[in-house]
């Protein structure tokens, strides 16, 4: 079913049908993209696929020697599916396999090891940028400067004995590192030596190509020895790299391995939680597990979805209970409304079996703190922290919940990852002293100290390249919803230039917001199309229940336009999602580039992101206008700007405390009144402006309300003269919520 026509009524385009055919063929929902990478250069390309086909000719050789039977075993991953009795077998004989194989490999790893210029030729090429954030003193002898003209100077003028203060940029030089890039999946398993079920999970995915944050991070953290520390040791991790970039994969796949090998060391009898990952919201938290449990089937390792109630330590003061295996929590009930309450006494649920947990961070800390009852209680095992969204786990809001967790981590060997499209440079300093205040804490010594390494991809705090942006001037609150039925209507749409097919997502600043826009659409899809079910509202005021049901239904194409707030803004993967609607203009730069990347995930062409603002935004427009234009330059589209110099110029600068006000309560047009409740039925009216949204006029709306008025006056006064006392009092006056 074509949802474009039926939302047409009917309409035939004035536009051709190949014209029509050749947009279609671009959209995000029509698959995914032959290449998932965002940058790449002709020289890196080159380099990349001679280093491919050297591999694959000797792959090829070694295949010819083994003969047939072993052919098998040594490309798993040229096909996407592999029967199950195969891959039975194959897991069984995991571990021969491995250690048949390592002769092999160690001669393979000689030969495919890159000298520096080839990996800062791959790693520039795909714009990939490796830092080490530690002091330099910490860092390597090897890793320092040759001194320079700039420094000579510098040194003249200090005393003899003092170490030489090295200028900014050769501090940078001295911390760049060009770590080998991961050229292909197959890597894994010859170089890195992953798993092998593992290793067959990622291949049945179908990904050919790794993208840029995989190509970076994965050799890192399956242990590589080019980095600064020469060891391959694990770093702690800070990763700031494009929305719809396969963030993902490059933290589950090193996570899982980690563990596949902890269950094979002498360690495992070791039984706990031996991963966490924390993520903001309850959608993203179980999407990650969704992607977890593909990649960890048939190798031994569970992975689970915090939920309430759930216990996952045991205190000292508490005696020996059972153990809930993850199979049983499954069939938990999901309807749990409220996560602030207890559902039954903690000390009676079994301890969550399970090797990594995926949480919220309330959730977590509710469960090691018993409510904000007790001190947090302690996760011994827990080897591997992965933050993802780091910097929204890090701002004020989720901070403290976030750095309870991170304390509460306290093996020595704890890895710490942080994994956002955009970090402050505040997160670096805030990371950088809660590895060291938790050092302390555990009384670590010095010398056992690894690398903490930032990767970025891209430019950092930029909305993905591979999107058409459109930045829509509406003038009122009117024109936005004018503008967004055109949208709806795309046969009108043609005279507006912007053609957005379903599915796509609209953002508004809040909730009773969302709520009045859905209210206000849900009758323009014509039955024909599926009526007022092709559209919903996805907010965190709906149960549990509800949210996942129309997560669902909008997964599975039931759903076709979907409003919500910045709930969703983040993480969130709907593959094909062919647009983003900002009805509201978001609260900040780095939520623009979150929202916008809720389409053209993993390279996908054609998506489009509308954004509308009227005469109230104007002041705050601007951030998002520099990324528009950043992320068009990044495209390289000579010609294509949707962003004008003369409007860049006009736009007016935020200030800082402006831009921190806007960034925690919104456009204050759009705020609701306190005095508002969310049925929208207290207050005089005035407090409703927030969230009024209506093509209707304030003098058609004060007269509406006069008439309205008038009646209920009337009918009070007949019911007082029939009961013959006064009747109760009516906010006659005030106006009475949305128009439907
Ligand atoms: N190598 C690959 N080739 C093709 N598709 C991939 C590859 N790796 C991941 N994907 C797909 O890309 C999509 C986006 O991945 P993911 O959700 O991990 O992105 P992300 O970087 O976490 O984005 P966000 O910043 O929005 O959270 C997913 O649908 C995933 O299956």
């Amino acid at each position: 079913m074509d949802a474009f026509r039926l939302l047409t009524r009917s309409t035939k385009f004035k536009s051709s049908a190949a014209s029509a055919a050749e947009s279609t063929a671009r959209l995000p929902s029509t698959g995914k993209a032959a290449n998932p990478q965002l940058f790449r250069t002709t020289a890196g390309e080159k380099l990349e696929s001679a280093k491919n086909k050297k591999k694959r000719k000797r792959a090829a050789a070694a295949d010819e020697e083994e003969g047939d039977n072993d052919a098998a075993e040594l490309d798993f991953f040229q096909s996407s599916k592999r029967p199950s009795a195969a891959k039975a077998e194959s897991s069984a004989t995991a571990k021969d396999d491995e250690d048949q194989k390592s002769d092999q490999d160690d001669e393979s790893d000689e030969e495919d090891e890159m000298d520096e210029v080839e990996r800062r030729t791959i790693l520039n090429s795909h714009k990939i940028k490796v830092t080490d954030l530690r002091d330099l003193d910490e860092i390597q002898p090897q890793a320092q400067p040759v001194a320079t003209t700039e420094s000579k100077k510098k040194k003249k003028k200090q005393k003899k004995d003092e170490t030489p203060v090295l200028s900014k940029k050769e501090q940078k030089r001295a911390r760049r590192v060009y770590p080998q890039p991961l050229t292909s999946f197959k890597e894994l398993r010859t170089r890195y030596k992953i798993s092998s079920r593992l290793a067959e999970n990622v291949a049945e995915q179908g990904f050919t190509v790794p993208t840029e944050v995989q190509l970076g991070t994965l050799p890192l953290l399956l242990g590589d020895s080019s980095i600064s520390s020469k060891s391959g040791e694990e770093p702690d991790l800070l990763v700031v790299a494009p929305t719809g970039s396969g963030k993902t994969l490059s933290f589950l796949i090193p996570v899982i391995n980690k563990i596949v090998r902890h269950h094979h060391s002498s360690l495992s009898n070791e039984h706990g939680i031996l991963s966490i990952v924390v993520a903001p919201t309850k959608e993203l938290a179980s999407q990650i597990v969704n992607e977890g449990r593909k990649l960890v089937a048939g190798t031994g390792v569970k992975i689970t979805l915090m939920k309430k109630g759930m216990r996952v330590v045991e205190r000292d003061d508490e005696s020996e209970e059972n153990v809930l295996d993850e199979d049983s929590e499954a069939s938990e009930s999901e309807s749990e409304e409220d996560d602030d309450k207890p559902k039954k006494p903690s000390s009676k649920v079994p301890i969550t079996k399970s090797d990594i947990l995926v949480t919220t961070p309330l959730q977590l800390v509710n469960a090691l703190s018993e409510h904000q009852t007790r001190p947090m209680a302690k996760l011994p095992l827990v080897r591997s922290l992965v933050l993802d969204e780091a910097d929204v786990l890090l701002d004020p809001l989720f901070r403290e919940q976030t750095l309870d967790i991170w304390r509460s981590c306290i093996h020595p060997d704890l890895r710490v990852s942080l994994w956002s499209a955009t970090m402050g440079s505040n997160i670096d300093d805030l990371t950088r002293s809660t590895i060291k205040e938790r050092q302390a804490d555990i009384g670590q010594i010095s010398t056992t100290q690894h690398p903490l390494v930032r990767l970025v991809v891209g430019l950092k705090d930029s909305a993905i390249p591979n999107i058409e942006h459109k930045l829509v001037y509406a003038a009122t609150e009117q024109g936005k919803l004018l503008g967004l039925r055109q949208l709806l209507r795309p046969a009108a749409a043609t005279a507006s230039d912007v053609r957005l097919r379903p599915p796509f997502l609209i953002f508004t600043q809040t909730i009773p917001r969302a709520i009045a826009l859905h209210s206000e659409l849900k009758y323009d899809i014509p039955a024909e199309a599926g009526g007022s079910s092709r559209i919903a509202v996805l907010h965190s005021d709906l149960s549990d229940t509800q949210r996942s049901e129309i997560m669902r239904d909008f997964r599975k194409g039931e759903i076709w336009i979907l409003v919500t707030t910045d709930l969703l803004a983040r993480g969130v993967d709907f593959r094909g999602i062919n647009g983003v609607v900002n009805y509201d203009i978001p609260n900040s730069a780095a939520v623009y580039v979150h929202r916008v990347g809720r389409t053209g995930r993993a390279g996908r062409e054609g998506g489009i992101a509308v954004t509308y603002y009227t005469k109230e935004d104007i002041p705050y427009v601007k951030s998002i206008a520099n990324i528009i234009d950043v992320s068009e330059k990044l495209r390289g589209t000579e010609g294509e700007k949707s962003i004008q110099k003369w409007l860049l110029d006009s736009l007016p600068d935020l200030s800082k405390k402006d831009k921190k006000e806007l960034k925690k309560h919104g456009v204050k047009a759009r705020q609701v009144s306190k005095q508002v409740g969310k049925d929208g039925k207290e207050g005089n009216g005035k407090g409703l402006r927030g969230m009024r949204i209506s093509t209707k006029s304030g003098f058609e709306r004060r007269m509406e309300n006069r008439r309205k008025g008038a009646i209920e006056a009337s009918r009070n006064r007949k019911a007082n003269e029939t009961v013959g006392r006064g009747g109760e009092e009516s906010d006659n006056g005030s106006w009475n919520g949305l128009d439907d």
